[in-house]
């Protein structure tokens, strides 16, 4: 198998991180408000610590582009939340200081190269936040073709055959080696397909449960026309790259927001979940049908809106999203 001292050490770390988020989930935790106004929390800081600090240690050389960064956890003003994010850090990694976990975050400042990680510690902040879904997405990148991804989402459980109905799944994918599915709780994988052109039970579509990170009349429209009847299931995260990948739904939209007309997406937010869902035998493209491209740094400048299918559905979006 390809690329195994990485996903050893990815999935590894993966794990760790979510126990942390478990851990801090358990009673939730303050929103802190970064400089663009989004919300961050002692856990995306901790689990970007704890993943980070094992691929700088096994992978020395490999740059790690990651959400988060330190700089506002090291002034005066937050020492508290840093104390408590290495409290939590040190459940994972015994005799850690604040200075180890203020560097390691900070190894997350790296700049994609020929071949670097990508990472999104907590993917879906907002959903972390209100108790619902959330994933920690991490994801190797060479010559802009993703390779590996690992989607770790604690919250999650679908309704479909074991493991996919215990709550707490980790979806893996290597590129041509297909996409495999574990309880959080097992160490056994099961190799995972996208829902078929006939099963009607799962013809139906998702999206976000933030109204601002689309547009969900559009992708309403959308669907319809590709012949959905169904009302979308909304799910926050890249957890619903995880359904399509699984069949538990055959299309996730994510169709650009009227109000930032100008948005471009992270590749942190897409990089795990469009090799999780290609491996299962979907398909990723933006909403003109150009592969999302991960070659031009840290957002995904080259597309516009993001489609996701079981394959057999992509044309028929595609044509009702270009009429
Ligand atoms: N204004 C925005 N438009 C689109 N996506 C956004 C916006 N703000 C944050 N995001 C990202 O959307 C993703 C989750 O949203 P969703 O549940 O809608 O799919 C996350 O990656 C979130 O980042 P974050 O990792 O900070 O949570
Ligand atoms: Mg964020
Ligand atoms: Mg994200
Ligand atoms: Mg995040």
């Amino acid at each position: 198998m390809a690329y195994e001292k990485e996903l050893q050490v990815g999935i590894e770390a993966s794990l760790s991180a979510a126990k942390l988020c478990q851990a801090v989930r358990g009673n939730i935790p303050d929103r802190i408000e970064k400089q663009d106004r989004s919300p961050v929390t002692i856990a995306d800081f901790g689990s970007q610590a704890i993943i980070c600090r094992a691929l700088a240690e096994a992978f020395p050389n490999d740059p790690v582009v990651g959400e988060e960064d330190a700089t506002a956890l090291r002034s005066s003003e937050m020492s508290e939340q840093l104390a408590q994010v290495t409290e939590y850090v040190k459940q994972e990694i015994p005799n850690v200081s604040t200075e180890d976990v203020t560097q390691w975050i900070d190894h997350g400042n790296g700049e994609p190269s020929q071949r670097f990680w990508t990472l999104d510690p907590i993917d879906g902040t907002k959903g972390f936040l209100r108790g619902d879904q959330y994933a920690i997405a991490l994801a190797l990148i060479e010559e802009g073709e993703v390779k590996v991804g690992i989607l770790a989402c604690p919250a999650l459980s679908l309704d479909l055959a074991p493991p996919l109905n215990e709550e707490g799944l980790l979806f893996v994918a290597v590129r041509g080696e297909g996409t495999k599915v574990r309880s959080l709780k097992t160490d056994e994988f099961t190799a995972i397909r996208v829902a078929s052109p006939d099963d009607e039970e799962h013809l139906r579509f998702v999206e976000s449960v933030e109204v601002a990170h689309g547009d969900q009349s559009q992708q309403s429209a959308i669907a319809q026309q590709a012949g959905i009847k169904s009302p979308s299931l909304r799910m926050d995260s890249q957890a619903k790259y995880g359904a399509v990948a699984s069949g538990a739904a055959a299309l996730y939209l994510r169709l650009p927001s009227p109000k930032q007309p100008d948005y471009r997406e992270n590749i942190w937010d897409h990089a795990a979940g469009v090799i999780v869902a290609e491996e299962a035998g979907g398909r990723a493209s933006d909403m003109y049908g150009k592969p999302l491209d991960f070659s031009v740094g840290a957002k995904l400048f080259q597309n516009r809106g993001v489609v996701v299918s079981n394959g057999s559905l992509h044309e028929a979006v595609l044509a009702a999203l270009n009429k």
